[in-house]
């Protein structure tokens, strides 16, 4: 049996979190940073009696909660259990934690818990909310054959609001993992029949590289060749059973973070970092490609090259800012009069490049001439004076000897556009 739960709906989609703790300046301070710093907002409360009123009023906008375990009407930690009865994961914020309270906290499976007055205490509980709100896209698959321990893996993520899929076996993980190839980690049990655990890892490997899925494999702690096992198949991490749910959720984070890490990284090198369309280097890759297809007669192409209009008296007269701002509102009109499978980059400056994969000759000048229009279109303004926009495009459809070759008759045919008098579009 297969199944998925946790789907956005059941998520609170408006990024608040509820704030328990009878020190107004450390209310005040936890607020302006979970703002500042994830762009969350806050509900705050002195007590537990300003906390049932908040809860009260609408528990469903809360997709998480901090909470003082001694409050002036509630010294025993009592609200923890008044604000996870509505199934809101709790972070604790306290001023001491004995061994004993800490054992308490952990068998309520709070999320976390930090002691106050300690170094950057308001920065970590702030990192692991916004950790909270980014783990509801992240999909997680737990495969395991007994159907008790999944949903109990399962409940486990839900409380860090990881959105779940479940398999019983490595054969029906695959086909989910085809079903939803957003899948961030994939945590699975050994033993299992039709594929086992090691036979899943080694398949996904065969599909799926490490940094694009992570695999956690359960090991078990009498077996103790396995975990080496589990590695050399291909997983990212193991745990060995039986485990505490503490230590689950360090190696869950952890891998969770490094995916996370390696798409702002792969994000870094591939985006331009004003306009957010593809780079230059990152836009002629994939051209290369799209142009070696069409040597192989897979499809037709056209390459355009976009130059915007007297972009220098942008710049001249209302300064480089809103230079920027309006290379960014033409980048938008050219990704959304593109399809998604045509590609648009900045090239350099305020030239962009775009290849469109077109069924005819005649297409090209007719995709383009709109994209010159959406373009010319734009509403753009400082201050109430009106800066009108737009941009020159020349294109090439022959495939010349090479791609370069390709871009560079483009280019004519932009002097060209430009010397018959802008805002227009030249076949080269
Ligand atoms: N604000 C801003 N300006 C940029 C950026 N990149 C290039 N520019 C400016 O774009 C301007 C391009 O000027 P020119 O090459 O003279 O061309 P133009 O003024 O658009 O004139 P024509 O192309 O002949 O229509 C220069 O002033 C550059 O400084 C950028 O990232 N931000």
């Amino acid at each position: 049996m297969i199944q998925m739960m946790n789907d956005a709906t059941s998520v609170s989609a408006t990024g608040t979190v509820l704030v328990v703790e009878d020190s107004r300046s450390l209310r005040g301070l936890l607020s302006a940073y979970l703002d500042d710093a994830h762009g969350l907002r806050t509900v705050e409360a002195g007590s537990l009696a300003e906390a049932e009123a908040a809860l009260a009023l609408d528990p469903t906008r809360f997709f998480a909660a901090v909470l003082d375990l001694n409050l002036p009407d509630a010294p025993e930690g009592e609200v923890v259990d008044l604000v996870q009865r509505h199934g809101i994961p709790v972070v604790v914020l306290t001023g001491s934690l004995d061994p004993l309270l800490r054992e308490t906290m952990l068998s309520k499976q709070v999320v976390d818990y930090f002691v106050k007055h300690k170094r950057n205490e308001i920065e970590q509980v702030a990192h692991t909310l916004g950790r909270l709100w980014h783990n509801r896209q992240v999909k997680v698959m737990v495969v395991d054959d007994s159907p008790s321990f999944r949903a109990y893996l399962q409940r486990l993520l839900e409380s860090y609001r990881y959105r779940t899929l479940t398999a019983n076996n490595g054969r029906e993980a695959l086909k989910r993992l085809a079903e939803h190839p957003e899948t961030s980690l994939v945590i699975t049990d050994v033993n299992m029949p039709e594929m086992n655990g090691l036979e899943l890892i080694e398949a996904i490997r065969q599909q799926y590289r490490r940094e694009d899925l992570a695999v956690i494999g359960m090991s078990d702690a009498s077996k103790p060749g396995l975990s080496a096992r589990l590695l050399k198949a291909g997983a990212n991490d193991f745990i060995a059973k039986p485990f505490q749910a503490e230590e689950f959720f360090c190696r869950v984070t952890q891998n969770t973070n490094m995916m996370e890490y390696v798409r702002r990284l792969r994000e870094a090198a591939t985006r331009d970092v004003l306009t957010g369309l593809a780079n230059r280097r990152h836009a002629l890759e994939v051209c290369e490609k799209l142009y070696a297809n069409a040597r192989r007669g897979h499809f037709q192409i056209a390459l355009g090259m976009i130059d915007v209009d007297h972009f220098k008296q942008v710049n001249d007269r209302f300064g480089h800012l809103v230079g920027d701002d309006a290379l960014k509102r033409i980048a938008v009109a050219l990704s959304q009069s593109l399809r998604a499978s045509d590609l648009v980059g900045r090239y350099g400056g305020e030239e962009f490049i775009c290849l469109l994969v077109i069924k005819q000759d005649d297409d090209a000048e007719l995709v383009l001439e709109r994209v010159r229009a959406a373009v010319a279109q734009v509403d753009f303004e400082d201050g109430g004076t009106p800066i009108p926009l737009t941009v020159s495009i020349g294109f090439a459809t022959e495939l010349e000897t090479s791609l370069l070759q390709m871009i560079g008759r483009a280019d004519g045919a932009v002097y060209r556009a430009k010397a018959e008098g802008r805002n227009r579009v030249v076949r080269g």
